[in-house]
Parts: C-alpha cells; structure tokens; sequence
C-alpha cells in the first residue's frame, strides 16, 4: 500500500492538474510545516467548494438530530442514518465511534483522501465533517439492502436469480480491482463480505466501509483495538500473522462466490457433517467433479451450469490456501468476462487445521493438526489467540477467539 504520504501527494498531483493551484502548489516544498499548513488550507477550501466538507449543522438537520428513526443500522464502527441534504441528495450518514484517537488532520486527510474514490461498483463517499469529538462520513445513498440480508436472512434470496448473482459477482470484482490498482491511491479492503456490500435499485453491487482501516487506524492503547475483519472471511495469512496483502481482499471475495452460488455462510455452515466449512465442502465437490452440488437449489431454473462451475472453479482459486496462488484482480476480471480456455486447478483452500495450534484442556502446549492442507508455509503462529480463529469460520476443536458481536476480531481483554 501506498505510504500516506505518497497517497497524500498523489492526490496532490490529482487535484492540481485540475486547479489552478498546479504550479503554486508545485513550488511548495514538502518539508516546511508552515507550507504544509497552508497546504492544508488550500485543500480545505478546495474540499469546501467542491462541497465535501459538510458542517455538522448539515448532517443534525439531514439526519433529524440523528434520530432512531433515521436509524439504518449499526456497524462496528458506529451507527449509520439515513438523511436527506437540504439540496435533495439522499444519504447515509457513517457516525463514527470515540474510540480512535486518531487525530483531526490525519482523519481529514485519509477523508479527503477516499472522497476521492469513484466507481460505479464502489459506495461514493460524499464527503465528511469533524466537529470537536464527532467524526462522520457521509456516503450516496444506496437503496437496497445489503447483499447478506437477500442471501441469508430470508427468502429473499429468490429475487437473486442466476444472472443477478453472476452481474453481482463481476461488479464486485470489478469494484475491488479499481480499489487495489486503478484508484489514485492503492486501497485493500480487509472487510469484503455480504454486510458490506450494498445493492442499489437497479441490483448494482456497491463495495461500502472501504477505507475505513485509513480512517479509523488501530489504536494499540486502547482496550478494544479497530477491528481488522470478519471471522469467515479472513485470509488465513492475514489472520495468522497479520500479513495484509491485495490477496487477503481476493481471499474474502472468493468467499462471497461461493456463498453467493451456494447460499450458504462459510462462518456457520452445517451443510455437510464431514466438511468443516463452506470452502471445504466446495473444494470436496469440486474434486468429485460434482461441482454443480454446491448451487443453491433456487437457481436451478435461471442458471447456466456452464457459468456456475466456471465461478464456483475461480472462487475456489480465489480462496486457495497459498495468497501467492491466487489469482490478482485484474486475472478474476478477465476470468469473469470471457470463458478461459483453460483455467488453473484450485489446490485446496485455506482450512483450519493446518499447523493450527489446536487447543488440549489443561495445557497451554498445542498440537500441529493436518499437513497437508497449508502449502503456504505461513500458518505456524505462536500466537494461540490468533492461531485458533479461522479463516472459515469452523473454530470447533479449537479456542474459540472472541468476537465482537460484529463477529469482527480481535477483541483484546
Ligand atoms: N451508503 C449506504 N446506503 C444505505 N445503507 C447503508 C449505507 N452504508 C451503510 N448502510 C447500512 O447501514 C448499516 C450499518 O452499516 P455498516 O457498514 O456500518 O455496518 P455493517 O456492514 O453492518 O457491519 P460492519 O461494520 O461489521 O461491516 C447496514 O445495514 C448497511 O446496510
């Protein structure tokens, strides 16, 4: 990823070739504080004409005062409203939690940073606004739910058909590879899943919460630490030993196909007694060449089989247990919009178990589970807490790691 700073003067480069500022910008040094201030100032009024600095009157009067009723749910960084600006725009109004002692500048940059940010496949952030303590994010307004509200909790599910799913399926790797290599700015994820992925009326899939690791950074002094992703879709490389990559982001949406295909949720599949997980059941499927096993029943009458093994094979490659295996972005674009010729062999998927220190009652020693899972060599952690929450979500022979009731780790005490 990009150093703030180099991200802070990409965005530089951004503004200025469309500002008259260019080349007085230009002749400011980087490295005098007085000149970063007045930098700062130059920004400032160039984000409040293009209206992305909103006051927090604005926001009280959008929101109606933040009422309960505008209330469109609670993430784990804080509540979110919904609001209408005095111009007409709808909006959702991100109120994010004290905890972070992140500074006003560093937040106002990373905001200014991420407003940014534009694609069809990505939730545009209108802007933000801090007001001493209160720090908040304005978002478009995206009409539909989320993606895991119509998949798992209910019998919605039946309005995603086949071409629904596969458009969803494109439009968020779509969105995602913009994110990794195609924005001004290198941004991974590190929460892709169903909740954070918006659909507006016309089904288009909207990645929301990028960027928020940028705004709302871990604070190592504080009891609860930031939150780093959701149990289930956590690359197992990520997860073991915080090694962050584009392709823990890959990992997490290989996961998303197979739970859009199948309907089920990798975090509490109970499918099938003999496969600890969704990936693990796929994978299995796969090898019998009874791929078509996994789809979701309600897709029978609209799906193209074709296209249903081909997205269940590039799922599978997609959560492969070594991040080098997978494929980029731009390689599951591709993919996506033509059919290979010929398409790589997924190895197996990041599992539990291997060189996962499992828990034995009574010890703190541990005992090395399955070899032949892992080929990335990188899941021998020490650390019990971490070693033992899965990337799939299946913690049952080991510690269970504790949740936050976003099912987001970790949680320190
Ligand atoms: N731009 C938006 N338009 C419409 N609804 C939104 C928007 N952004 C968020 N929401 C809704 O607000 C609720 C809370 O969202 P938020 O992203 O904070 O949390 P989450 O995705 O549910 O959980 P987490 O923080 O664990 O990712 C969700 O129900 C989401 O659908």
């Amino acid at each position: 990823m990009f150093s703030q700073d180099a991200c802070f003067f990409h965005r530089q480069l951004d503004e200025m070739s469309k500002s008259k500022h260019f080349f007085q910008n230009l002749l400011k040094p980087f490295t005098s504080s007085a000149n970063k201030d007045q930098q700062e100032d130059d920004l400032e009024k160039i984000a409040a004409k293009e209206q992305k600095n909103f006051s927090f009157e604005a926001l009280v009067a959008a929101t109606k005062n933040f009422n309960q009723s505008q209330k469109l749910g609670e993430g784990g960084f804080g509540p979110v409203f919904q609001g209408k600006l005095s111009d007409g725009r709808e909006v959702a109004v991100k109120r994010l939690s004290q905890r972070s002692a992140q500074g006003k500048k560093e937040f106002l940059n990373e905001a200014k940073l991420l407003s940014r940010v534009q694609h069809k496949n990505v939730v545009n952030l209108l802007g933000y606004c801090v007001r001493d303590a209160e720090k908040l994010l304005v978002y478009e307004y995206v009409a539909n739910q989320s993606l895991d509200k119509f998949l798992f909790k209910s019998n919605k599910r039946e309005l995603l058909d086949w071409q629904r799913r596969h458009d969803i399926i494109v439009g968020v790797a779509k969105g995602l590879l913009y994110l990794h290599d195609q924005a001004h700015c290198t941004i991974i994820h590190r929460d892709i899943k169903g909740s954070n992925i918006l659909l507006d009326d016309n089904w288009v899939p909207k990645i929301a919460d990028f960027g928020m690791a940028r705004l709302f950074p871990e604070d190592q002094t504080q009891i609860h630490t930031r939150v780093a992703g959701t149990n289930g879709y956590m690359a197992p490389e990520y997860l073991m030993n915080g090694n962050l990559s584009k392709k823990a982001d890959v990992f997490s949406f290989g996961v998303v196909v197979l739970e859009l295909i199948s309907a089920q949720k990798n975090s509490s599949f109970d499918r099938d007694p003999d496969s600890g997980n969704l990936l693990e059941w796929a994978y299995k499927l796969y090898k019998k060449q009874r791929t078509l096993e996994i789809m979701d029943p309600v897709l029978v009458s609209s799906a193209d089989m074709e296209e249903v093994a081909l997205l269940v094979q590039i799922g599978l490659l997609c959560v492969q247990s070594d991040p080098q295996s997978r494929p980029d972005m731009d390689r599951v674009v591709v993919l996506l919009s033509r059919k290979p010729r010929h398409l790589e062999e997924p190895t197996r998927p990041g599992l539990p178990g291997s060189r996962y220190r499992r828990y034995r009652p009574g010890t703190t020693s541990s005992v090395t589970g399955n070899s032949d899972v892992s080929s990335s060599g990188s899941f021998g952690s020490t650390n019990t807490r971490t070693a033992t929450s899965t990337a799939t979500g299946t913690t049952s022979s080991l510690v269970k790691p504790r949740l936050d009731r976003h099912g987001k780790r970790p949680v320190i005490d």
